[in-house]
């Protein structure tokens, strides 16, 4: 069995409170509350940039070249695009960038990305994947979910960009390129003995998307 595949059996419960959190229930309905959506977009842009630290960790924590590229093309991905389009994005919500670079990050922010980088730090490349797993690929899996069962009532649906966006065929083929890159790297690295802190990371990990989803709905 592949890794993630592994490890997300292994943290089910924690993982279905984060991909069938009410907040991805009320994106996919469009009830979600916009204020909701306003907070959650200004704090993910902040996650993203401690998100580009955390794969220049990677770069770091590298053992061969080609890891070091993955990891290169993951921060270039963020700092080139990813940024630019959450911009965008705030900005048809009505907030410019000065609003959103000086917004204090949330201690649900700074929990989750500090976690991401003492794993990669304290750790090698595969705790550093392992605890960034969950935010990649399960965002791929979330978009997948809400575009086959809302994507014919989309029109109208003010969180139609994001679902897209998500269920796109670029970010689908991120987040299955990232989920190979983690499979080469278990090849190298994986021992029965580190499983259990491999499904600690994993669980953890997957409790603070929750817990960001958490944050959006009780800004509201
Ligand atoms: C809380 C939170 N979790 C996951 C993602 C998804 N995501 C993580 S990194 C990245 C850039 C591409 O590598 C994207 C889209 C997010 N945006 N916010």
């Amino acid at each position: 069995m592949h890794l993630f595949s592994r490890l997300k059996a292994d943290a089910s419960g924690d993982w279905a409170s984060y991909v069938e959190h009410q907040f991805v229930h009320e994106l996919g309905t469009g009830e979600l509350p916009k204020s909701s959506f306003r907070h959650y977009l200004v704090q993910d842009y902040l996650f993203l940039i401690q998100f580009a630290r955390a794969y220049a960790l990677g770069i770091y924590k590298s053992p061969t070249p080609q890891d070091m590229r993955q990891s290169l093309e993951g921060v270039k991905a963020i700092m080139d695009v990813e940024l630019d389009l959450h911009l965008e994005l705030c900005a048809s919500w009505g907030m410019s960038r000065e609003d959103i670079e000086n917004a204090p990050e949330a201690a649900q922010t700074i929990a989750y990305t500090r976690f991401v980088l003492e794993a990669g730090m304290a750790g090698d490349l595969l705790d550093l994947q392992v605890a960034l797993a969950p935010c990649i690929i399960g965002y791929a899996e979330i978009g997948k979910g809400l575009a086959e069962k809302h994507g014919q009532t989309l029109d109208g649906n003010p969180y139609k960009r994001w679902i897209e966006e998500y269920s796109g065929s670029t970010y689908q083929n991120l987040a299955a390129e990232f989920g190979a890159w983690i499979d080469a790297t278990a090849g190298v690295y994986l021992t029965e003995a580190r499983v259990p802190r491999l499904r600690k990371l994993f669980a953890k990990a997957s409790q603070l998307e929750a817990d960001f989803w958490q944050m959006g709905l009780e800004a509201s």
